[in-house]
């Protein structure tokens, strides 16, 4: 079908409720299209780009309205059949109405007008790996209601759960753990008990965290127990009042990254795209290329994903992350990996830290922080005057904020690329290179 804009203007949408016409010429990252009309944009929940729909307005506001699609009358080409059952309602997911490949090169085409003022003619690359079955851990929300047991994620645009059967982002051994805890909790004294469950899998198997909301008894609890047993799945308990289950540091989770064992604790933070945080660690050595004469600060750096990999190539590496239990395991995993030139420092970035990376002679920084960026240590960071800065980022509009900073004091961008860590999601990754440039 060819997609066309309609001829003559479209009527402007002032009143809410009734389906409007409108022509679709792009599309955010949280997978919502964009339409113009005299200079005002309409957000449209379910469009596409090329798109001729009928929406109605849900929101109208001064500087843009927010529209759901009530019909496609002219279907974008990349338009496919959402292949999770469950799409409609649930929040996890927002692109799986767009083709795979669309679905990064809108990712791409956005961050490429987030980064407009620091790109200049530096093309966007990809990195890519599967589109389902990827996430190795996820949160689900578990409630019982007028005796029914709810498993599942938040609704679109709701604080409510939606009950779901299957995720098929989860990886296939959590889909079957999955399946095998509701069919057990549907008829389990157990679930009103819960708040939620995490499933985690790493290179030791599968884990089920069961946060309890309530105190159960000794034989509850045996009798799960023997369930994780016969179904080969680690179990761990938070019970109410703890801020994180007690685990053992013989019962930390391991995974396998670089050649290297990286051990955690079932609550700590690791990516959750286990290939792609491959390719990403893999991508960042070889862009930083770090050297025996390297100094190298890893900030915001978890149990040490990228740092344990930046202490096997470079003369020296300092982490640096908030969580204690996070920097206890990064020493750990320094021992472990027999790393005696790395070491961490527990430190929050947000707040002014004392000086103590400038002595150290730093020649290259790696950091990756939250969605807030990292704006308040950036006055540091130059400060450290480090050759190279390689930025990974979970939200383009604080990157792009922090690089044109970093470029307003000389650090100029060499290389983007946009990850596809979370497809079908609206989640974008983005991984920046930046050099020191003297005038
Ligand atoms: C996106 S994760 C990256 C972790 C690690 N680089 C990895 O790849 O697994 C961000 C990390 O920053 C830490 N963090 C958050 N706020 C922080 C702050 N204000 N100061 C230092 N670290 C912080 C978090 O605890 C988390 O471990
Ligand atoms: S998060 Fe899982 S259940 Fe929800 S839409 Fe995505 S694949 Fe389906």
């Amino acid at each position: 079908m060819r997609n066309r804009r309609p001829q003559g203007r479209q009527a402007k949408p002032q009143v809410l409720g009734l389906p409007q016409r409108f022509y679709v010429d792009g599309i955010t990252h949280e997978a919502n299209g964009v339409a113009r009309l005299d200079g005002k944009v309409t957000f449209i929940q379910g469009a596409l780009p090329g798109e001729l729909v009928e929406a109605r307005v849900s929101k109208a506001g001064s500087r843009f309205d927010q529209a759901i699609v009530t019909q496609i009358i002219e279907a974008s080409p990349h338009r496919i059949t959402p292949p999770c059952p469950h799409y409609a309602e649930c929040g996890g997911c927002s692109f799986q109405h767009l083709s795979e490949p669309q679905q990064l090169a809108a990712k791409k085409h956005w961050l490429q007008g987030q980064l407009r003022k620091v790109l200049g003619d530096h093309a966007i690359s990809e990195l890519k790996e599967q589109g389902f079955a990827y996430r190795r851990r996820a949160r689900i929300a578990v409630f019982v209601k007028d005796g029914q047991l709810f498993m599942g994620f938040r609704a679109k645009a709701s604080k409510h759960i939606i009950s779901i059967n299957n995720c098929m982002v989860l990886t296939e051994s959590l889909q079957q753990v999955f399946s095998h805890l509701k069919q057990r909790l549907s008829s389990n004294e157990l679930a009103p008990c819960l708040g939620h469950i995490e499933l985690l899998e790493d290179s030791q198997g599968t884990a089920v965290l069961l946060r309890l909301t309530h105190d159960i008894s000794t034989e509850l609890k045996s009798s799960w127990q023997q369930w994780a047993l016969t179904q080969q799945v680690a179990l761990y308990w938070q019970h109410p009042g703890e801020n994180q289950a007690q685990v053992a540091e013989t019962e930390l989770r391991h995974y396998q990254l670089d050649g290297l064992t990286l051990a955690y604790h079932p609550q700590d933070f690791i990516q959750v795209n286990a290939s792609m945080n491959e390719l990403m660690v893999a991508q960042a050595m070889e862009w930083l290329a770090p050297c025996k004469q390297d100094v190298v600060l890893d900030l915001f750096c978890g149990v040490g994903n990228f740092s344990l990999p930046l202490a096997k190539r470079a003369k020296q590496v300092i982490g640096v992350e908030v969580q204690d239990s996070m920097v206890a395991a990064g020493r750990k995993n320094a021992q472990l990996n027999k790393l005696n030139n790395l070491s961490f420092i527990a430190a929050d970035l947000t707040k002014p830290v004392a000086n103590e990376f400038t002595q150290r002679g730093i020649t290259k920084v790696l950091l990756d922080p939250p969605r807030a960026g990292a704006k308040e240590f950036l006055d540091t960071l130059i400060a450290l005057k480090p050759q190279q800065i390689l930025y990974v980022s979970c939200d383009a509009a604080t990157l792009a904020r922090d690089a044109e900073y970093l470029g307003n004091k000389g650090f100029k961008v060499l290389r983007v690329t946009v990850m596809d860590m979370f497809p079908q999601t609206s989640h974008v990754e983005t991984m920046m290179l930046l050099e020191y440039q003297i005038k």
